[in-house]
């Protein structure tokens, strides 16, 4: 099977420097030679370059900031993911900030209508424009890629081809009161710590999939978000919140999601190699890469 590794150096979703060499980071530390180990024949063909706008031509609309340059860059993303969709290979997207999921997951949707999401994240980025405090599009990709809030002519390539039914939650704690009364609003399935801490990893993973894949035939975008994990694991990211996942409950994940033999695309976001010590970004950098190993078929008994 081949692996297409999607290399984005992006931070427009979010505030902070940094976030843009995560992918870098997760190259260099050996991901693609680690994937080939595993199996796979692996392409990557570079990061992608995504030229600026400069700030003067690209205010904000409402709260929201960056926006032409966000819906530009994953506009472009969602070209890519689905073409290699369309190849029949798994594309791999490497963060870089969450708001790409508004792309990787419009490419795969174009791929394949009837997939499932399972969105693994310490946030709902669910936030519409008109609930979103921080006007960080990071915060934002679900609403979008659901049709919600009020339509944005800047973000009109992006169709809601994703259904609430087909999305679940795994690692939830910071969820702002808009975002709360969305979930709420559309019964959008959510397992968050507490529901990890009740029942377990094990039994939240065959729920969550129970919810959007029944019968293990839907194939599976995971997007994961490396702050769901708690910062003592992974503490270089730019939205950090304690009481997260442990490193084994994150790998548990994509262990099992790998086992379903249902995953289409995966994306590592959010690794941001300059929030912390020289030691924390190594670390940082490492849970990516082994999150995407175990997603990927990695096994701890082969
Ligand atoms: C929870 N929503 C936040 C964070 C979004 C994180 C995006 B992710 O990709 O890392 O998951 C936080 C909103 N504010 C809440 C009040 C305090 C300041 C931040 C937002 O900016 O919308
Ligand atoms: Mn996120
Ligand atoms: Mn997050
Ligand atoms: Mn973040």
């Amino acid at each position: 099977k081949t692996l297409a590794i999607v290399g984005c150096p992006f931070s427009g979703g979010q505030a902070k420097l940094g976030v843009d060499r995560g992918p870098i980071h997760l190259v260099q530390a050996g991901l693609p030679e680690q994937l080939s180990e595993l199996g796979w024949k692996v392409l990557f063909d570079g990061h992608h370059q995504f030229e600026e706008i400069d700030a003067a031509s690209d205010p904000p609309i409402g709260k929201l900031k960056n926006p032409r340059l966000v819906s530009r860059v994953c506009e472009a993303i969602a070209k890519v993911v689905g073409e290699h969709a369309k190849k029949g290979q798994l594309p791999l997207t490497l963060g870089g900030d969450h708001s790409l999921a508004m792309g990787t997951i419009s490419g795969t949707f174009e791929q394949y209508p009837d997939a499932c999401v399972v969105w693994v994240d310490a946030h709902g980025d669910i936030n519409t424009a008109e609930t979103t405090d921080s006007g960080n599009i990071h915060g934002m990709p679900v609403s979008f890629l659901l049709g919600l809030g009020s339509k944005i002519p800047e973000f009109s390539w992006v169709k809601p081809l994703l259904k609430p039914e087909r999305l679940v939650y795994i690692g939830l704690r910071d969820v702002d009161a808009g975002e709360k009364k969305i979930l709420k609003e559309n019964g959008i399935r959510a397992f968050s710590m507490h529901e990890v801490d009740k029942y377990g990893i094990g039994r939240v993973v065959e729920m969550a999939l129970d919810h959007v894949n029944p019968k293990r035939d839907r194939p599976i975008h995971l997007s994961f978000d490396v702050d769901a994990l708690d910062p003592s694991v992974a503490p270089s990211t730019g939205t950090p919140v304690r009481g997260g996942l442990t490193f084994r409950e994150g790998h548990y994940i994509c262990e099992a999601i790998y086992e379903t033999g249902c995953l289409v695309a995966l994306d590592i976001m959010e690794v941001n190699p300059s929030l912390a010590d020289e030691a924390e970004v190594k670390q940082t950098v490492a849970v990516g890469c082994s999150l995407a190993r175990s997603a990927l078929g990695e096994t701890l008994l082969g």
